[in-house]
C-alpha cells in the first residue's frame, strides 16, 4: 500500500477563479442568469445564459449601435453606462466592441466574426432589437461565449400591418399613381387596379407575422393558404387556413407574401425555377429578407408578366443601388424597411431588447436567446439543485485525473424514475462540461458554448438513463460522472471497470457527493474537499480533525465509506478553507493513511 501513499497537493492549473459569489448557491453554479418571460409563442421559456463577471464590480457598458426607443435607453440607463453610436464603420465598430459587455443592434449592423474576435472575450450579449436575427453571426457568437437575444414580438403587428399596406398599395396602384399626381398627370385609365377580394393569397411562413397578414387578409374576404413545413396544424386550423405545399402555394396564389426567416434553406427560395411554376400574374409581397428573392430572376419574372407586381420592403442589399432594376421597376413598390418602424412597435422592441440584455448582463434567466436551448421555467426550477451538482462533480471528476487535460471520455448516468422523455439533461451536461473543462483550462463555459468547447477539445460526454422504480415526484435520483482511458491520482476514486468515478445526489435541496470509486462517502459539496484512503481503524477521524483544528482550517463535514471494517476505507473530509501545504503535508504523514487528495469545488 505504500505505493498508493501520494500526497497531492494543490496545483495552480485547478484553482478555481476568483468570481464574486451571488447570495444563492444556483447563481452559484451561474455567475450571471436572468429571468424572463415573453407573449409569443404562448407557453413561457426560460433560459440560462452567462454574462461577465465584470458587471458586478462596475457598471457594464452596453454599446447602442442603431436608434433604439427612448423607453429602452432609459431601462438600459438604470443598470449600464450607454453608449448610443449610431452609423459607426466597421472598423469604429470592432474597436469599441473590446470596452462593452453588451451591443444592441437593429437590421442594419452586421456582427460578423470580426465583431466577437475584436471584443477579446468582454462581450457578452447581442440584443437584436427586432426580429431577424440574418445580420448576427450566430456560429461565431457561440463560439465566443456570447449569447445572442431578440426582440421577437414587439414588432410582429407593425409588420403584419405593412405587409397589408403594401399588399392593397400594390393592388391598387398607389405609390405609382401619387408620383402620376405629383408629376402633374391625370392617369385614372392607367391605374386600374385589380380587388383582394375572393383572391387567393398564400403565405409563406406561417409565424407569427405571417399569422397576422393571414388574419387580417381574411378580414379583407382573401382565401388565404400558407405555406411553413415546422407550423403546427391546430394554428392554421384555428383561422381557418389550410396548410398547403410549397408547391401547391405558388401554383395556385393570386398573390403571395413571405414571411420567412433568411437562412441557407431559404435564401433565394423564389428564383427562375420556382417563378416559372406560379400562376401567370401574380402579386407578390415581402416583408420578410430580400435574400429570400433572386432578385435578378424576380425581374425577368416581371419582365415575362409572370409577376404582374412587387411591393417589396427587404432587399439583399440595404440599402439597395439607385439604379437597381428592380426598385426603379414601374410594377414594382419599395419602402425602405419600414415594416418594424411605427412609433408603437419600436418602443415596444426598444422595451424588449433592453430588459433582455439587462437581464443577461444581471446574470439571471433568460427567455429570448437565440444561439442556445431553452429550457422551460418550471424545469429549470426543479433542476436548479441538480445543475449545481452537475458542475461540482466534472470539476471533482477531472480533478481526480492525473494530468487532467488528457480528458477525452465522459460518460455521465443519469438515475432517475422519470420517463426518459421526461428528464432535459441539456442543462446538466453543460454544467458537467464547464465543470470538467474550467479546471484545466482558461476557457470560459457556459449553456451558450459548452457543447461547442466540448467538441473543439476533443471531448465526448456520452448520456446514459438508468431508469428506476419508483415514485418521479424528483427529477433525479443521482448522477454519476466517469472519465474513461485515464488515471487517477487518488487511485481509490478509480471504479472497478477502470474509470473515474464520482455520484452525486441533491438531499434536502443540497448537493451531495455519496460515492467515489466504490466507496460510498456523503459530504456536501460545498467549500472544498479531501479524500484520504486509510486503513480502517480508530481514531482516524479524530487525528485528521485535530490537524486540520490546529492549523485552524474549519470542518463543515466528514463522512468515511469503507469495503469492510478494519479494512479500507475512504475519507471524505469538507473544508471551509484552504489547508496549507503544510497543513495537508501532515496530513499525508499519518501511517495510516495511504493516499489523499485535495479538492477545490
Ligand atoms: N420588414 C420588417 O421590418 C420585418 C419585421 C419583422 C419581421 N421581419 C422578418 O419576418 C420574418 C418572420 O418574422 P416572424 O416574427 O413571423 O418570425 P417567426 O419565427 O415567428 O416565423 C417565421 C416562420 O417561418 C417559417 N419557416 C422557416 N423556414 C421556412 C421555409 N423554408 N418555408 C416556409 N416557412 C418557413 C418558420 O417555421 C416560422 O413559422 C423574420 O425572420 C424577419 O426577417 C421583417
Ligand atoms: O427583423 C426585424 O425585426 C425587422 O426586419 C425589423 O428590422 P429593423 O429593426 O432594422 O427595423
Amino acid at each position: 500500500m505504500a505505493s498508493l501513499k501520494t500526497p497531492t497537493l494543490k496545483t495552480p492549473s485547478f484553482a478555481l477563479s476568483s468570481k464574486p459569489r451571488l447570495p444563492s448557491a444556483f447563481s452559484a453554479a451561474f455567475p450571471n442568469t436572468a429571468r424572463f418571460s415573453r407573449s409569443y409563442p404562448q407557453r413561457r421559456r426560460f433560459l440560462i445564459v452567462t454574462a461577465s463577471s465584470s458587471s458586478f464590480s462596475n457598471k457594464p457598458t452596453v454599446l447602442v449601435a442603431e436608434k433604439l426607443g427612448e423607453a429602452g435607453l432609459t431601462l438600459l440607463q438604470e443598470f449600464a453606462n450607454v453608449d448610443c453610436s449610431y452609423n459607426l464603420s466597421p472598423e469604429e465598430l470592432c474597436t469599441k466592441i473590446s470596452l462593452c459587455d453588451a451591443l444592441i443592434v437593429r437590421s442594419g449592423t452586421k456582427v460578423n466574426r470580426e465583431v466577437f474576435e475584436s471584443s477579446g472575450g468582454r462581450l457578452k450579449v447581442v440584443g437584436r432589437a427586432g426580429v431577424g436575427i440574418d445580420n448576427v453571426d450566430l456560429s461565431a457568437a457561440t463560439e465566443h461565449g456570447c449569447l445572442v437575444v431578440n426582440a421577437p414580438t414587439a414588432n410582429t403587428v407593425a409588420a403584419a400591418e405593412h405587409g397589408i399596406a403594401l399588399l392593397a398599395c400594390m393592388a391598387r396602384n398607389v405609390a405609382q399613381a401619387d408620383a402620376s399626381v405629383k408629376a402633374g398627370k391625370w392617369q385614372r385609365n392607367k391605374y386600374v387596379g385589380v380587388s383582394l377580394v375572393g383572391k387567393t393569397l398564400a403565405v409563406l411562413g406561417f409565424g407569427k407575422v405571417g399569422s397576422e397578414v393571414a388574419r387580417r387578409a381574411k378580414g379583407l374576404g382573401m382565401h388565404v393558404i400558407a405555406h411553413d413545413p415546422y407550423a403546427p396544424a391546430d394554428r392554421a386550423r384555428a383561422i381557418s387556413v389550410e396548410l398547403v405545399s410549397f408547391d401547391e402555394a405558388i401554383a395556385t396564389a393570386d398573390f403571395i407574401s413571405l414571411h420567412m426567416p433568411l437562412t441557407p434553406a431559404t435564401n433565394k427560395m423564389l428564383n427562375d425555377e420556382t417563378f416559372a411554376k406560379m400562376k401567370k400574374g401574380v402579386r407578390i409581397v415581402n416583408v420578410a429578407r430580400g435574400g429570400v428573392i433572386d432578385e435578378e430572376a424576380l425581374v425577368r419574372a416581371l419582365d415575362a408578366g409572370i409577376v404582374a407586381q412587387a411591393a417589396l420592403d427587404v432587399f439583399s442589399e440595404e440599402p439597395p443601388k439607385h439604379d437597381s432594376k428592380l426598385v426603379q421597376h414601374e410594377r414594382v413598390t419599395v419602402t425602405p424597411h419600414l415594416g418594424a418602424s411605427t412609433m408603437e412597435a419600436q418602443e415596444g422592441v426598444a422595451i424588449e431588447i433592453a430588459e433582455a440584455v439587462v437581464g443577461a448582463l444581471k446574470g439571471e434567466l433568460a427567455a429570448t436567446a437565440v444561439n442556445a436551448p431553452m429550457v422551460p421555467a418550471e424545469v429549470l426550477t426543479e433542476l436548479k439543485p441538480y445543475v449545481e451538482l452537475a458542475e461540482k462533480l466534472g470539476r471533482l471528476a477531472v480533478q481526480l485525473v492525473a494530468g487532467g487535460s488528457g480528458v477525452k471520455t465522459v460518460k455521465v448516468s443519469y438515475a432517475s424514475s422519470r420517463a426518459p422523455d421526461d428528464l432535459d439533461t441539456r442543462l446538466l451536461r453543460a454544467m458537467i462540461t464547464k465543470g470538467i473543462i474550467e479546471p484545466i483550462s482558461s476557457v470560459f463555459v457556459n449553456l451558450v458554448n459548452a457543447d461547442y468547447t466540448a467538441k473543439q477539445r476533443g471531448l465526448r460526454i456520452t448520456e446514459e438513463r438508468i431508469l428506476l422504480d419508483g415514485s418521479p415526484e424528483s427529477p433525479l435520483e443521482s448522477i454519476q460522472v466517469q472519465i474513461a482511458n485515464v488515471e487517477s491520482k487518488f487511485a481509490s476514486a478509480m471504479s472497478e471497470s477502470g474509470e473515474i468515478k464520482v455520484e452525486g445526489r441533491v438531499k434536502d435541496g443540497i448537493p451531495h457527493l455519496t460515492k467515489v470509486g466504490s466507496f460510498e462517502v456523503d459530504v456536501t459539496l460545498e467549500g472544498s474537499i479531501i479524500l484520504c484512503r486509510q486503513v480502517d481503524q480508530p481514531g482516524m477521524i479524530g487525528t485528521v480533525g485535530s490537524i486540520l483544528g490546529e492549523e485552524n482550517v474549519n470542518v463543515s463535514f466528514m463522512s468515511v465509506g469503507r469495503v469492510a471494517p478494519r479494512k479500507h476505507a475512504v475519507m471524505a473530509i469538507g473544508v471551509d478553507d484552504q489547508p496549507s501545504k503544510e497543513t495537508l503535508k501532515r496530513i499525508g504523514e499519518v501511517p495510516a493513511i495511504e493516499e489523499f487528495v485535495f479538492l477545490k469545488l
